[in-house]
């Protein structure tokens, strides 16, 4: 074997973030369980349902244990946003039609839960703007700097964004728990949004069980419990969820030090700030802050918007534009920006001196944009309505998110390969590929991994493998490895072997896991087989099986050309 493998051993750098990017359009007629919150006029959503079915439906979750629990948290929400202006009204007004969406508290899609999700609640054209939340609402890291200059932390302006919006969403969440439990303090301006977040899994175990029926926690994979990972055995997403995991906790422990610890009066470690939160914290960012485009990039979590679920059959994405509408905090008198700040930093106290000196410009530029998103196609009455999280495969799907598509064209899974193995070439010539790795600004002792799609791999595996596959022979009369093209095919010897490699590859990583994909189709498809397994054992099953399918549709591919070629 010219080329080693080994198995994925880092987590996602970049693509950990939730980026919305476009994809191809296709259409989905996943409908949705929903019962309306109060917002949304059940009454009306009762009487417009239009079957039999949509009735049943609509009864089975509305009676649903702890459902009017979440509903009065759901009402809540809604309230702050029409209070802080955004617009969820069921009424068109002038030269503005009514809002499209209503929330949905349960929505199934591909036959598993969904946790909450956006339904049409009229006809939607497409084109048609599906909502618009003002910046002023959003966690982004211009605000986190700014609330912490204001008490005396200034240091958060020379952190990263995820860093930034974690320590100000659990410093926002410790404020709203003080105020909650004993009524001291200032309260947090966000709070019936953050009575609306997913809690971590372990905090559920003391949660009273309405509240842990009626909300879905964080179910993504890197928050998983040890033993719950079993299931994964053999995929590469396991030890993708592993290091992405101890990656949080070693960020957590170094924040400790760099900035925590420095100011014990404003982060504490034994409460808001305890490891446990910050998971909860960078799971919910994970999860659902969005990169806006239009921003250069930059990271929001959008209270409401992040309520949409995700189809990649969908285009749809989340970005900011200016105001369509004018936000009436962006009047420009000293006054309404004061009582704007009375409301941001001390809602629920009359501390005049909460407000002094934040008459920055910063918010009323702020109150010129807003968060938007357009529906890509049509959308019935009732129908679920979606954006895209972007181009993702499963396994990012699972590890951020908590979800796999069986139907996910994005889907891939992933090979590394390396040099080490290439020692037949001579010892010469590994030496030459060494440097010229090196040279590359890549380093040949470790592992470079690729996707592989169920119908193709990347040109950049292929040219990788044909120079490690180089023979003595093939690299005669080069001074310089550069200038053999291995973008293109360098010889028939050579593809068979760079393709034997992959192969071999594939081979390996198929057998690693402990059952087959037909195996795991049976269970699947085995009804009270499937009803034994927990929700994560079978999301567990699923990835496993969507990326042996593709090692398998490869390794078919593969043969076949190899084949072709030895012909
Ligand atoms: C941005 S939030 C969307 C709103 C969320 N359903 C809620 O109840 O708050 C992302 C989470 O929604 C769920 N979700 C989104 N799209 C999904 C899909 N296509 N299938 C299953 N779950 C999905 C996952 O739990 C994911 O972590």
């Amino acid at each position: 074997m010219v080329c080693a493998f080994a198995p994925a051993g880092g987590c996602h750098g970049s693509s950990i973030v939730g980026i919305q990017q476009r994809s191809s359009l296709w259409r989905s007629n996943d409908r949705a369980r929903f019962s309306a919150g109060r917002h949304s006029r059940p009454t009306e959503f009762f009487r417009a349902a239009r079957s039999k079915r949509w009735r049943r439906e609509l009864r089975a979750v509305a009676e649903m244990p702890g459902a009017s629990k979440t509903s009065s948290r759901l009402e809540a929400f809604v309230k702050w946003l029409a209070a802080n202006e955004v617009f969820v009204s069921d009424k068109a007004t002038w030269g503005r039609a009514s809002h499209p969406l209503v929330v949905a508290e349960q929505t199934l899609i591909e036959s598993e839960p969904a946790g909450r999700g956006f339904l049409a609640r009229r006809d939607i054209q497409a084109g048609e703007v599906l909502f618009q939340v003002p910046f002023h609402l959003c966690f982004t890291k211009d605000v986190a700097v700014r609330r912490f200059a204001a008490l005396n932390v200034p240091e958060l302006a020379d952190e990263e964004e995820f860093f930034a919006l974690a320590t100000l969403l659990l410093y926002e969440r410790g404020l709203d728990e003080s105020w909650k439990k004993s009524g001291r303090g200032p309260g947090s301006f966000w709070g019936p949004y953050l009575d609306i977040l997913p809690p971590v899994p372990w905090e559920f175990k003391g949660a009273e069980p309405a509240e842990s029926l009626s909300m879905d926690p964080l179910d993504a994979l890197w928050l998983w419990a040890e033993d719950e990972m079993q299931w994964l055995q053999g995929s590469p997403t396991l030890l993708s969820a592993r290091a992405l995991r101890s990656k949080v906790e070693r960020e957590y422990a170094e924040a400790c030090e760099r900035l925590y610890r420095r100011h014990p009066h404003i982060f504490d470690l034994e409460g808001a700030f305890r490891l446990e939160r910050f998971l909860w914290a960078f799971g919910v960012l994970f999860s659902r802050a969005v990169s806006l485009p239009a921003e250069n990039g930059m990271l929001a979590l959008v209270p409401y918007a992040d309520l949409a679920n995700h189809s990649a059959f969908c285009v749809s994405f989340i970005d900011a534009r200016t105001a369509a509408f004018p936000y009436a905090f962006r009047a420009s008198s000293k006054q309404k920006r004061g009582q704007w700040w009375q409301r941001f930093l001390a809602p629920n106290s009359d501390d005049a001196g909460a407000v002094a000196n934040t008459d920055s410009s910063h918010y009323r530029e702020d109150a010129q944009r807003e968060v938007v998103a357009y529906a890509d196609r049509f959308y019935d009455k009732f129908e679920q309505v979606y954006v895209s999280y972007g181009q993702k495969s499963n396994a990012e799907l699972l590890l951020l998110y908590g979800f796999v598509s069986d139907r996910n064209p994005y889907n891939s899974v992933e090979v590394c390969v390396s040099l080490s193995g290439s020692e037949a070439a001579g010892a010469g010539l590994l030496d030459r590929k060494r440097s010229f790795l090196l040279a590359c600004g890549r380093d040949p002792d470790k592992p470079e991994c690729f996707p592989l799609y169920a119908d193709r791999y990347p040109l950049e595996l292929m040219q990788l493998l044909r120079f490690a596959s180089l023979t003595e022979q093939d690299a005669a009369g080069y001074s310089d490895l550069e200038q053999i093209d291995v973008a293109q095919p360098v010889n028939r010897e050579n593809e068979i072997a760079a393709k034997s490699a992959l192969l071999q590859a594939c081979k390996i990583a198929l057998q690693a896991y402990p059952t087959s994909a037909d195996e795991d189709d049976a269970a699947l498809k085995d009804k009270s087989m499937a009803q034994l397994l927990s929700r994560k054992q079978r999301l567990s099953v699923r990835l496993r099986r969507s990326e042996k399918r593709i090692l398998e549709r490869t390794i078919a591919g593969l043969e076949r050309e190899i084949q072709d070629l030895r012909c």
